[in-house]
């Protein structure tokens, strides 16, 4: 059972407001100690002015914030000490080196680490005498990292930290952000990165137009969407010859020749059925291919039907917790009426 006091983080019914512009529409959620929940969405779902106001740099127009029990707005002195931010935009002095850049940085910081140390988790080591206006894009997205884990922060946030980063920076990064979570460290990351948030995201959240759409672990994200099942039946088999496909477990499918494609909500189930069918009939089943849905064709319907609800003009929406079931059953090409 996990205790409001477990919460490091917590938004209830926040909002964010620009003039007339509603950019973050009520939304609730809350990340435990030691956990690493990521904010997914599409370009302008809210998502930074979300972290934004969790870091402090601005009040919320409505709802509340906590990080570690303090409004991290009104109370900054008493929350800035134990969180590390990363910006989208770290905007460092270009004129001055690496290490002068850290050291600057511990200058304002309670409790600094050493800045070689901070330098040799990101990869910055050799590179503490270069100017930051000579660092690429990638060097100084570590550097902004190095200066977010300088105070050893309990609370950690990462507004999409591996952007502009190579493979080998990216999985590095990742590395150390594993690190730093089992240490204890709580993060808050937003990414693009839909393998990023499968890679080390406990749980997360799928924003659209301000509000959460679904939320949950990667599994619960992703089981809430239809797997599929595909295959190519032998020469002398139609289709109409496999047994009904609701029987099977089947929501959706798509036939092309002897090609068959079937959506299911229970993987094992058809997959087993279909399997036992060809077996009992002598049918080999060339190309055979099962497989859950991936988190980027979860992130794409959600998105989807976030955006057709937005066309659709105002109405009643679900609860945003009750985000993942309200699109759990995703869309069904096909009626099974019609399946043979
Ligand atoms: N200072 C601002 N003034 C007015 N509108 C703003 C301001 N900052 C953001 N917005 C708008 O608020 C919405 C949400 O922006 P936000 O940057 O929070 O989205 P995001 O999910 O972080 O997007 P991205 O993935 O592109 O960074 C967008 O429509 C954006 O244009």
């Amino acid at each position: 059972m996990v205790s409001a006091q477990d919460n490091v983080i917590s938004a209830t019914g926040l909002r964010r407001a620009y003039g007339d512009f509603e950019a973050v529409r009520g939304i609730d959620f809350a990340v435990r100690r030691g956990e690493l929940f990521a904010l997914l969405g599409t370009n302008g779902a809210g998502k930074t002015s979300t972290v934004e106001l969790l870091e402090g740099l601005a009040p919320p127009s409505g709802g509340e914030v906590r990080v570690l029990g303090h409004d991290p707005y009104r109370e900054r002195r008493r929350v800035r000490p134990y969180t590390g931010v990363m910006l989208q935009e770290g905007g460092m002095p270009a004129q001055l080196t690496v290490a002068e850049t850290v050291r600057m940085w511990a200058g304002c910081t309670a409790r600094p680490r050493p800045a070689a140390e901070a330098l040799e988790l990101v990869g910055l080591a050799g590179r503490r005498d270069v100017r930051v206006a000579h660092l690429s894009g990638g060097e100084r997205r570590r550097l902004d990292l190095a200066l977010a884990l300088l105070g050893r922060p309990e609370v950690l946030f990462l507004d999409e930290p591996t952007t502009g980063l190579d493979a080998e920076g990216r999985h590095a990064t990742w590395e150390l952000v594993r690190e730093l979570r089992a240490g204890g460290t709580t993060v808050l990351l937003t990414t693009h990165y839909l393998e990023e948030a499968e890679e080390l995201a406990d749980r997360l959240a799928i924003m659209a137009g301000g509000r959460i759409a679904a939320a949950g672990t990667v599994e619960e994200i992703v089981g809430a969407h239809p797997a599929t099942v595909s295959f190519r039946l032998p020469v002398g088999w139609l289709p109409g010859d496999l047994p009904p496909l609701p029987a099977l477990g089947v929501t959706g499918h798509e036939l092309a020749g002897t090609a068959v494609r079937l959506r299911t909500g229970a993987l094992q189930r058809t997959l087993t059925e279909v399997l036992l069918w060809a077996q009992d009939n002598g049918v080999e089943l060339a190309g055979l291919d099962a497989r859950s849905a991936s988190l980027e064709e979860a992130f794409l319907k959600i998105a989807g039907a976030a955006a057709d609800d937005r066309r659709a003009g105002p109405r009643e929406r679900p609860d945003q917790g009750a985000g993942a079931a309200a699109y759990a059953a995703g869309p069904v090409r096909t009626d099974e009426r019609n399946a043979r």
